[in-house]
């Protein structure tokens, strides 16, 4: 079953569009990034899902039941500033969550602790590290035995070393329970290796959204001469250009040209190249 349908989802605050117009489906099992820059509407489509937002128009799914403003039994949510409760210890953390939780694991929250290297379970939440209360709000979320994680940010305070266990412990959940992670980042060397979908938003709205390999397959960086762009064929999303010589990046491109070399993206370039077009339209219109 689908994990999560959105349906010309939209989020206003005041004035200002945060998500505008947002139609997907997420596969089951597979690990989504969703990426875009700051400000490009992750954390709201994030607390959408997770019933912590109602959107403004359209509406959203989990497991084909549409969401009322309240979180879904099958899913847990790591929002950005990590809420967990400042005064109780670690072990007093994972006690208080059978409490409120009607689906809860506390083994299943202890093994990933034991995962996770570093973190005191006799501390106090607020003497920890921001990594060491992000791997912990990461137990606690895999301890509601979710079918849909979604996580914003879930790599941004951590070392090297804590970056990899948590990755270690995301793919592991993703191949023992079949789980769904959706992992937000603007840092995508985080999620290159990890990630089997994409979901790339741009002021508020999807811009990409596929398997990676099908959408690094539709697309094409040709690099060939500044004055000759007119043979190219395609969709041109961004282009970089020396005196000499036009990089760009195409949707659905027709053949290289006489005088142009084509070759595949990888990620890094084909997000760089959204975000970098993103970066331009901004710049236009406020230059107006
Ligand atoms: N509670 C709020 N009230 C008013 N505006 C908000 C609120 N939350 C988000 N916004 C605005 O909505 C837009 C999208 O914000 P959001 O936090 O969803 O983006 P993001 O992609 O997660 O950004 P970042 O990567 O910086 O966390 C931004 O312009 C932000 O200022």
């Amino acid at each position: 079953m689908t994990p999560l349908t959105a349906t010309a989802v939209g989020k206003r605050y005041r004035t200002r569009w945060a998500v505008r117009d947002c139609s997907f489906s997420l596969p089951e099992g597979k690990v989504v990034a969703l990426l875009g820059a700051n400000g490009a509407g992750k954390s709201t489509l994030l607390r959408m899902a997770a019933g912590l937002v109602r959107p403004t128009t359209g509406e959203l799914s989990v497991f084909g039941t549409p969401l009322r403003g309240r979180i879904h039994p099958d899913v847990s949510f790591l929002a950005q500033n990590r809420p967990l409760y400042r005064d109780l210890t670690v072990r007093e953390l994972v006690r208080v969550g059978a409490a409120m939780n009607d689906r809860w694991s506390a083994d299943r929250v202890r093994e990933v602790l034991a995962l996770q290297a570093g973190v005191d379970h006799d501390a106090k939440v607020r003497t920890l590290s921001a990594g060491s209360v992000t791997q912990v709000a990461i137990a606690m979320a895999l301890g509601r035995l979710p079918r849909l994680l979604l996580l914003d940010e879930p790599l941004a305070d951590l070392d090297p070393l804590a970056r990899e266990e948590t990755l270690r412990i995301i793919m592991a959940e993703v191949a023992d329970r079949g789980t769904t992670v959706v992992m937000s980042s603007h840092v995508l060397a985080d999620l290159r290796e990890v990630c089997d979908h994409m979901l790339l938003v741009d002021e508020g709205r999807v811009q990409v959204d596929g398997d990676v390999e099908e959408v690094l397959a539709r697309h094409r960086v040709l690099v060939g001469p500044v004055t000759d762009e007119s043979t190219v064929e395609g969709e041109l999303v961004s282009a970089t250009r020396t005196q000499r010589q036009s990089t760009l990046l195409l949707k659905d491109a027709g053949p290289a040209p006489e005088g142009w070399a084509g070759a595949e993206p990888d990620l890094d370039s084909l997000v760089m190249g959204y975000l970098r077009a993103s970066r331009e339209r901004r710049a236009s219109a406020q230059r107006g």
